[in-house]
């Protein structure tokens, strides 16, 4: 008491707040948004007070600001889509054992709460409120790989961590890039075979950056440490999906012109009667999947990938099997509504058709009644037996399907069934054995040679059995070789000439853990010590650490300087070189004569084509040539040719100089100076002049009246204002892209749905049946539900003529 009552006379020392030092400044300011007022009051009375010290500094600063605000500009894309966008399709890819069925299900586990028994065809869940994602295994053949390329929005390129790069990995990257290169991610797996963690991370040092080099500096790798209970770890799950989900997809610009489906379901529609008169008789199928890219139109022809060209017999938009959930809902999704689609997997109790709802019940649930037919049997001498119950009864004892006897049984005509009947059979292969549900249970495994050998190990692993299967796989390899009209040997070095990892990369076939894998080896590898000593930073965590880490520093990641190692691969070179190499047969001059080569070569040889050749064809003369005479003063002699990554020559020190000026890292102050010149261009109006929509009467006045005076004010300003007018220019174009995209839709709203199909087409982003008639009778026969189908709409005019150019490797 006494000392409460002490406590409470003593006299506190007020508090003598800070007169001077950055407290003083601080405490002045009470609430944040005052102290900024505060300073930025500060930065505009005295703003060269808060320059920078170092020009160095200031410079390396405007350039990251500058680089970091031209790579969040994309030339805006008009996205045809009006309804609910497709689910985006994520494929995964790998070589033989590696992973990606778990991983599939591991991600199907995580987001829908279910476990998927298979992984067979496109897989369709709903990942978010806005978002519904489409995994697809790619199979393990050439063909598989490049359909994959043609519709794959994200890949996830499984490597095995413990094994290395396969050139499995190598061949996928390379078909991407010649389609597009969509968004890709590495995962690492098998990273629990690693004992010693200074070998593990290593190693997965080493893999980082050499996935760097092949893709880009800072692409994305995952790490995937081990498995629990026989699954992928939740937590590092739950990482790769938060990465998924939040990403964006740049659609491909040929994608988005060109209707496309990626066929989640397959059914024959051939009339029975037509299949048992003639069993190779061409087929009707039915396709169904979600419409991609644009609108898929009346009357359009469909290439389905690996069969041919095909009319289309009828289209019909179905209710979309795996709906988004209503906008409604405020938070997250309901399990309820964690939905998800996967007819070929087995998933899902109905399944709605055309004309038919199938159910599906699970064997566990069916009460056979077999026990009576041991006492009765099903000879039909039970009294009470009636001839229906006997008929199903003896459907239940059927051992064998109707097909499967049809093709077991003869006619014999001749009293004796041919020979060749069961050498032919013998003859087909796997895949045929598959789709007659022989080898059902190894239907995964069958497009990787190896694969079955470790089945077959598996069970017996003494040094005979393992040679004999070497053998016998050698057989196979050879025999793959020789379908493609080589031997082993020669396509090796078919691979090495032609293969553009020629001088870096090398195939290097062993036979490990019980089958041949293809090893991708590099001359060039770096160190693992060097790396150690140059990527300490943050790695000696444990794996979920770095998935995390890799989660927030992605800008770091993007910015590392690639000393030495180059974010563009040394064997994307000759890919380059191979194009211009082609240069020799161009199908322009092949058209047009040799007026038109004009547009693709330099300016010096358009000044050289005499003049009665432009008068005949000017009509097809390019815009680029009309200014091309009061052009001159622009940098690069062929900066106005319609194609000048082509044949591009840099003739002296003056030319590349112009060019590094127009880079960030360059001097700007010439940037001025060339606004100024090519505004005499811009400013010809028969370049971008106004013009008048005849149909509708409305009048488009050229917004370039407006740019110009951007353009000048941007002169007069600082380069940041330069930069800020980009931007708004870029959102301006977005705007306009927004405003008619809404147009369009009030305007077709408007029109009754039958009438607005005629002219618009099915919309992309809806759930169709296409049904194709004449099909040939094998692609029914060998139809494999791990095999995507791909169905392309061809545009008009892209049927009539075709040009393609191959590589002829066949001997
Ligand atoms: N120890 C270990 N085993 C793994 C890991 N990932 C996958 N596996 C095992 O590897 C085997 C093959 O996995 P799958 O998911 O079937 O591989 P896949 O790539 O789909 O195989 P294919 O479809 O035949 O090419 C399975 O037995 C997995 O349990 C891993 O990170 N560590």
């Amino acid at each position: 008491m006494a000392v409460n009552a002490s406590a409470e006379d003593q006299s506190h020392k007020a508090h003598r707040s800070r007169q001077s030092g950055p407290n003083a400044k601080k405490k002045s300011v009470n609430d944040k948004g005052k102290k900024e007022e505060v300073s930025e009051n500060d930065r505009k009375r005295n703003p060269k007070a808060f320059a920078f010290n170092s020009s160095v500094k200031a410079k390396r600063l405007q350039a990251r600001s500058v680089e970091k605000e031209q790579r969040r500009l994309h030339v805006p894309v008009i996205d045809r889509c009006y309804g609910e966008p497709a689910p985006y399709v994520i494929v995964v890819q790998g070589p033989p054992q590696v992973g990606k069925s778990l991983l599939i299900k591991s991600l199907v586990k995580h987001y829908t709460k279910h476990n998927l028994p298979d992984v067979r065809g496109p897989i369709t869940i709903v990942s978010g409120k806005q978002r519904r994602l489409q995994f697809v295994e790619c199979p393990n053949e050439i063909n598989g790989m490049i359909d994959a390329a043609k519709f794959a929005d994200l890949t996830l390129l499984l490597i095995d961590g413990a094994y290395g790069f396969e050139m499995e990995t190598f061949e996928f990257l390379n078909i991407l890039h010649n389609h597009g290169l969509p968004k890709v991610m590495g995962v690492l797996t098998h990273l629990d075979k690693f004992k010693d963690a200074k070998k593990l991370r290593k190693t997965k040092q080493r893999l980082k950056h050499r996935f760097w080099t092949e893709i880009r500096t800072g692409a994305k790798l995952f790490y995937l440490s081990g498995l629990v209970h026989g699954k992928y770890p939740k937590r590092e799950v739950h990482n790769l999906a938060r990465f998924i989900s939040v990403m964006k997809f740049q659609p491909l610009s040929w994608r988005t012109n060109h209707p496309y489906v990626l066929v989640d379901r397959f059914e024959d529609v051939t009339p029975p009667e037509r299949v048992h008169t003639n069993n190779k008789c061409d087929r009707n199928i039915t396709l169904y999947g979600y419409l991609r890219g644009c609108n898929l139109k009346y009357g359009t022809k469909v290439h389905i990938a690996g069969v041919g060209d095909f009319e289309l017999a009828s289209v019909t938009n179905l209710a979309d099997p795996c709906p988004l959930p209503s906008a409604a809902k405020k938070k997250g999704l309901r399990d309820k509504e964690k939905l998800f689609y996967a007819p070929m997997s087995g998933l899902g109790d109905l399944l709605y058709d055309k004309d038919a709802v199938y159910i599906n019940i699970n064997d566990h649930f069916v009460q056979y009644s077999k026990v009576d037919d041991d006492k009765d049997g099903y000879s039909g001498k039970g009294k009470d037996q009636d001839v229906g119950e006997v008929l199903v009864k003896s459907l239940q004892s059927t051992k064998y399907s109707v097909d499967e006897k049809l093709e077991k049984s003869f006619i014999s005509l001749f009293g004796r069934k041919p020979d060749n009947s069961s050498g032919a059979r013998s003859d087909t292969n796997n895949t045929l054995e598959n789709s007659n549900g022989i080898h059902e249970i190894e239907s995964s495994e069958k497009y990787q040679p190896g694969s079955q050998e470790v089945d077959r190990l598996g069970v017996a692993h003494d040094a005979d059995d393992s040679e004999s299967s070497d053998e016998d796989d050698l057989i196979k390899r050879k025999a793959k070789f020789e379908s493609v009209g080589t031997d082993e040997e020669e396509y090796n070095d078919l691979l090495d000439e032609n293969s553009p990892v020629e001088d870096h990369m090398k195939e290097h076939v062993e036979f490990h853990e019980g089958r041949f894998r293809r090893k991708a080896v590099f001359g060039n590898d770096v160190e693992s010590d060097d790396l150690m000593d140059s990527d300490e930073e943050g790695n000696d965590g444990d794996d979920s650490d770095i998935n995390d880490e890799k989660m927030s520093d992605y800008d770091e990641d993007d910015e590392q300087d690639d000393a030495g190692m180059g974010n563009t691969s040394k064997w994307k070179e000759p890919l380059s070189e191979r194009t211009r190499s082609r240069q020799h047969v161009n199908l322009m001059k092949l058209v047009y004569g040799k007026s038109t080569d004009i547009s693709t070569t330099s300016s010096n040889e358009a000044h050289d084509t005499s003049d009665e050749e432009n008068d005949g064809g000017d009509f097809f003369t390019p815009v680029g040539r009309i200014n091309k005479n009061d052009s001159e003063v622009v940098d690069g002699e062929n900066a106005n040719s319609e194609d000048c990554s082509k044949h591009f020559k840099i003739s002296n020190d003056l030319d590349i100089e112009s060019i590094r000026d127009r880079f960030v890292t360059g001097d700007w102050s010439k940037a001025a100076l060339r606004n100024k010149s090519s505004e005499v261009i811009e400013n010809d109006d028969s370049v971008f002049a106004d013009f008048e929509d005849l149909e509708t009467g409305e009048k488009y006045e050229s917004f370039h009246a407006e740019n110009t005076t951007d353009a000048t004010v941007a002169e007069d300003g600082s380069d940041k204002e330069d930069e800020a007018n980009g931007s708004d220019y870029h959102d301006k174009m977005k705007e306009e892209i927004e405003i008619r995209k809404q147009r369009n839709k009030a305007e077709l709203d408007n029109i009754d749905e039958a009438f607005r199909l005629k002219i618009e087409g099915f919309q992309s982003g809806t759930y169709v049946r296409l049904e194709v008639h004449g099909v040939s009778c094998e692609m029914v026969e060998h139809f494999d539900p791990c095999q995507p189908i791909l169905v392309g709409g061809i545009g008009p005019g892209e049927d009539d003529a075709g040009y393609m150019q191959v590589k002829h490797i066949f001997l």
